[in-house]
């Protein structure tokens, strides 16, 4: 029978049950009474007129749970425990935009591709943009696309030479405005006007927050005469930091947060279906806050916001900014010029905490392989860092030049793979979950009820050794409060809606699944199951951990979550 798509037929009675599910705790009836059949875009509904309960028959969405190729095929080789809980982020640059490039970095593990719009051209970023949506479709992958905007910092525009420039001990440079053409040795072109407002003759000038230093020695109007008192290399783009007395010089120029080249990169990525927005430089939550305003009211689809905490103003609003956003990412480049490297390591450990309590999202990115974008090795050093970042339970690691435009982008990846593979297991074994204490969130009673019901259910998962948790949920709350609680078994999100699905893709250990749901938690349970079952990837002895958070209805307007333990039989 050619059903078209949104039609609903009405049929008379049946009765039927779920074929493809038999679990001991649950055999699904349907009512007797008149039937409606809605053909959706995941399947053939069924639904009893008249009576709450519905359910959909298994046979007939065959294939249409949304099971990323990747999650498929590493659930089938290393089984429920060998999913790998952190996520990737990488970097696409020249040295992997190709279709095939692409493919292999979705192959290798990628769940999210980021696009830094200080580089290229918006053709450029389009291109890669709709290469990754190919092979999500195409290919069945489920890579989300992050753009990360230019944002406002001060940096070189011109040095004067093509690439780096190497800076002497005891040379002196001109740093300036002023748009010189051609070549002007020893001359460095700022980026803004104000550059070097309230900078006082004995300031330092840092580069790239330390790869080369130099002295103001004299102030002519705007521009500054230096000297080198820290030989070290001029790259493109360079950034410029000043110093007074081992403190950073606060910024004397007021830029605001989004530029108007960012607002124009922003609806470009609207319009392209993007799924995450990194904004870069972000000082406080009002930037965020209005962003995400910005996004509500101009799309449909669900856009979510990263502040990136690369400035020391963002370090002292720190836990406003993480409540505002959507996510954070450590950007450890930046961050380094602000901050003295050393401080580098516990300020990523306190933001991770930070964003752990209050339940947010936190990838940690920059050098994270930084030598493998010339070697095929990374470091010893790399790869202790790595793992610190996983032990911390991130919940992304980053990698930027190493896949952009790195020789090694895969490999980089698959040490990535590896190492926190490794780490997770480690923190597993020796449990490292026991006795943290959380902030409460919620501030409604359902608020709150949702919050220690997902608390239980990680700690029953964890002591009944279940192989892995279920859960519906609308927005991501219910999965993003699961996963906060670092489960020992992997979290199988299922969502109906595209946006939360990609969204969800950044988040420890979740696996996000898109799938038809109906109002029925019992039925979505029962269909679930029976589709994973009937796609072997759930078997004979499985125990599962579901948690399910009804939504009210005309028919049923009591909102009840519960805790439920399946054995598959
Ligand atoms: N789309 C691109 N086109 C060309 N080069 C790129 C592109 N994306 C990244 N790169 C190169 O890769 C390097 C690392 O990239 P990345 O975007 O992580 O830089 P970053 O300076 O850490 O980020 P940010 O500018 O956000 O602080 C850049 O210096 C640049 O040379
Ligand atoms: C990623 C980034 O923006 C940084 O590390 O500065
Ligand atoms: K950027
Ligand atoms: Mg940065």
């Amino acid at each position: 029978m050619a059903v078209a798509r949104g039609s609903d037929l009405v049929c008379p009675r049946i009765i039927a049950k779920n074929p493809a599910v038999n679990l001991r705790s649950s055999v699904l009836a349907v009512p007797v009474g008149l039937v409606k059949l809605r053909v959706g875009k995941l399947g053939i509904r069924v639904q009893a007129i008249g009576n709450a309960e519905s359910f959909q028959i298994s046979e007939s969405l065959e294939g249409s749970l949304g099971f990323d190729v990747m999650s498929e095929g590493e659930l089938k080789e290393k089984g429920f425990m060998g999913l790998r809980k952190t996520k990737l982020v990488c970097t696409i640059g020249p040295a992997c935009c190709s279709i095939e490039d692409l493919e292999r970095l979705a192959a290798g593990g990628m769940n999210v591709a980021r696009l830094n719009m200080c580089h290229n051209s918006r053709e450029w970023h389009r291109g890669v943009i709709r290469r990754i949506k190919k092979l999500n479709e195409e290919k069945g992958f489920c890579v989300s696309v992050m753009i990360d905007t230019e944002g406002s910092q001060l940096h070189v525009v011109d040095h004067g030479a093509p690439s780096s420039v190497k800076a002497e001990d005891g040379s002196i440079w001109f740093f300036t405005t002023e748009n010189f053409e051609g070549c002007r040795p020893f001359t460095v072109q700022a980026n803004y006007e104000g550059f070097s407002e309230g900078i006082k003759v004995g300031d330092e000038l840092v580069i790239d927050g330390g790869m080369a230093t130099f002295e103001v020695i004299e102030k002519i109007g705007n521009d500054l005469r230096c000297k080198c008192v820290d030989p070290g290399l001029l790259l493109p783009r360079a950034k410029l930091s000043f110093w007074r007395d081992g403190k950073l010089v606060g910024k004397n120029h007021e830029l605001p947060t989004l530029s108007s080249k960012d607002w124009s990169d922003i609806e470009f990525g609207i319009s392209e279906g993007i799924d995450f927005i990194a904004m870069s430089f972000v000082n406080d939550a009002d930037a965020v806050k209005h962003l995400k305003n910005y996004l509500s009211n101009k799309t449909p689809r669900s856009i979510r916001v990263l502040a990136k905490i690369e400035s020391l103003e963002s370090l002292h609003k720190l836990v406003e900014i993480v409540e505002a956003s959507d996510g954070i990412m450590v950007a450890r480049g930046d961050l380094g010029v602000e901050i003295p490297i050393e401080q580098i390591p516990t300020v990523q450990q306190k933001i991770t905490y930070v964003c752990r309590q209050l339940n947010k999202p936190v990838i940690i990115a920059s050098q994270l392989l930084e030598s493998m974008i010339e070697y095929p090795t990374p470091t010893r050093a790399e790869v202790a860092d790595v793992s610190e970042a996983v032990r911390q339970y991130a919940d992304a690691l980053m990698l930027s030049g190493e896949s952009a435009i790195g020789s090694f982008g895969n490999k980089a990846l698959s040490v990535l793979q590896t190492t926190s593979s490794r780490m997770e297991l480690w923190s597993r074994e020796e449990n490292q979950q026991s006795g943290l204490h959380w902030h409460e969130l919620g501030l409604s009673l359902p608020d709150k009820i949702a919050e220690q019901v997902c608390s239980r259910a990680v700690e029953m998962a964890n002591k009944l050794g279940v192989d892995a948790i279920f859960v519906y949920t609308k927005n991501g709350h219910m999965a993003s409060l699961l996963s906060r609680n670092r489960p020992n078994p992997p979290i199988f999100a299922f969502t109906d809606n595209d946006s939360t699905r990609m969204a969800l893709t950044l988040q420890w250990g979740i696996v996000p699944l898109l799938v038809d749901l109906s109002d029925d938690v019992e039925a979505n349970i029962s269909k679930t199951i029976g589709l994973l079952k009937t796609k072997g990837m759930v078997k004979e002895g499985d125990a599962l951990l579901v948690v399910s958070d009804d939504i009210p209805s005309s028919a049923n307007p009591t909102v009840y979550q519960s805790i439920q333990v399946k054995t598959i039989v």
